[in-house]
């Protein structure tokens, strides 16, 4: 794949933004509930795609009724018109956007709130720089229950980071609620199909499906997610749990944030201990045609609609946010992944804080056999398999080093994975060790001992988490 003009050493600055008018949408001086009827009239249901489909199921019906091999042909036309429509739409979207066409930074409109799902450092590191930065939509930050809505009003309203011996506060957000009957806003209103234009998820991965379940209605094809995890396959999971339609299913993008975020001790607050980066990438499109895979990578540049907040996104100095292909963002973010998928786990089953796990022969052994069966798997991925990046060598060599280095890094310090587990929580296993033993599977080929550790781990959760349901007591 070419490099986009956003790949490294190619960012495009976009020019200055302009501030955002406060006339264009009340600033919040108190916790706004929000109301969408704004969004509901913008963004009224298009029919121009579905014309023709629906021209044609039309014309069949009146005529004598079909036989199935008759179905079968209209079935495939009707794709073949969708998929045409589809092509035909975004060369439409194209055309319309030269290549030297400066974009302006700021062209959210202010319908288009940003919205963050996300409690944790991230989440909340994120909503603190787009809510001081004055050229968007006030952040709209999603607070799932009255109880931390309660702790927000408590705290002001307000969000803090500490960056250095700095503290810096903002209240520019507004508070809403997914879940219908929340005490704090009107169920009625979330009951409203209004459309939620973009949204950034930094929830753990494993959570990712269930927690977009009460709002699937009001994400469509107008919608952009980015999803911000360590993890792979949440994007699948959510095309064939809520969005299995390529026309009408949101756009995702893929995120990955490099910084080191500290606890504060508070719910509200969040400190940033080294200086990252927000990595993104546009999930390419899928075009399923009798049985052939139409793979669909417009130009980043071009493709107008997950461009705007990926645009918008990267002109946020503080965000340090910039848009990779797939593959470039893929080999960035793999070695997080990789060290996620194996040496995460094995801090659990061992024990064990990261720095033991170098110094121990037995454990390095371990370390590598995984890590070999792992490397077969992504160096036969059918996304990289032609790169040369990704032969079985190469890959396998850049890992160990960079998985080591990583480790060495990590000093006495413990894994996410291994408090979640301690406390008979969930984890994100699944979207990381899982993915690789997925895939594998897929194509054949031996993740066995891949496959053991994500059993090692779900069992000893599985003992912590009966453990934990023993020690609450009986309560009349
Ligand atoms: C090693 C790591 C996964 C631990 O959080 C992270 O610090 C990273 O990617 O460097």
């Amino acid at each position: 794949m070419r490099p986009g003009p956003f790949a490294a050493g190619r960012l495009k600055i976009p020019p200055a933004a302009k501030p955002f008018k406060p006339s264009e949408v009340e600033e919040p001086s108190a916790t706004v509930v929000e109301t969408e009827k704004a969004d509901i009239e913008e963004h009224k249901e298009p029919t121009s795609q579905t014309t023709d489909h629906d021209e044609n199921i039309k014309e069949a019906e009146v005529r004598v009724a079909p036989t199935d091999q008759e179905v079968q042909e209209q079935d495939v036309v009707a794709e073949s018109n969708r998929i045409l429509s589809r092509i035909a739409m975004w060369d439409q979207q194209e055309q319309a956007v030269p290549e030297s066409t400066p974009v302006p930074a700021d062209d959210l409109a202010p319908s288009e709130h940003i919205h963050v799902m996300g409690l944790d450092p991230v989440g909340r590191y994120i909503t603190h720089i787009l809510a001081s930065c004055d050229h968007i939509p006030p952040v709209r930050y999603v607070m799932h229950t009255p109880g931390v809505h309660n702790v927000f009003k408590q705290n002001d309203r307000k969000l803090t980071l500490y960056r250095g011996d700095q503290m810096v506060t903002t209240n520019r957000i507004i508070a809403v609620n997914f879940n219908q009957g929340g005490d704090y806003t009107s169920p009625k209103q979330y009951a409203l199909p209004s459309l939620i234009s973009n949204l950034i998820i930094t929830t753990p991965a494993a959570d990712v499906v269930r927690i977009l379940e009460p709002i699937k209605h009001r994400l469509d094809h107008r919608s952009t997610i980015v999803l911000i995890n360590d993890g792979l396959g949440v994007v699948e999971d959510l095309i064939k749990t809520y969005y299995p339609s390529s026309i009408t299913r949101p756009t995702f993008i893929l995120g990955q944030f490099t910084g080191k975020l500290g606890y504060t001790g508070e719910q509200f607050s969040v400190e940033e201990v080294e200086l990252g980066r927000l990595r993104m990438s546009i999930y390419p499109q899928q075009i399923q045609q009798s049985g052939v895979r139409i793979v669909r990578h417009p130009p980043i540049e071009h493709t107008l609609k997950p461009t705007r907040l990926l645009r918008a996104l990267t002109a946020i100095p503080d965000l340090r946010a910039a848009g990779f292909p797939m593959d470039d963002f893929f080999k960035k973010a793999l070695p997080t992944i990789v060290f996620r998928s194996i040496v995460d786990p094995l801090t659990v089953v061992l024990d064990s804080t990261y720095d033991k796990l170098p110094k121990n022969a037995y454990a390095r052994l371990v370390m590598d056999q995984l890590l070999s069966e792992l490397c077969g798997v992504i160096s036969r991925l059918p996304e990289v398999r032609d790169s040369p990046d990704f032969s079985r060598l190469t890959v396998t060599q850049r890992l160990r080093k960079e998985i080591y280095h990583k480790l060495v890094r990590q000093q006495t310090s413990s894994s996410r994975m291994r408090s979640n587990v301690a406390r008979g929580w969930a984890t994100d296993i699944d979207y990381q060790t899982g993915y690789f033993v997925e895939r594998g599977r897929q194509l054949g080929l031996r993740v066995e001992n891949l496959n053991s550790l994500i059993a090692e781990v779900k069992a000893k959760q599985k003992i912590q988490m009966d453990r934990q349901n023993m020690q609450i007591p009986f309560q009349l």
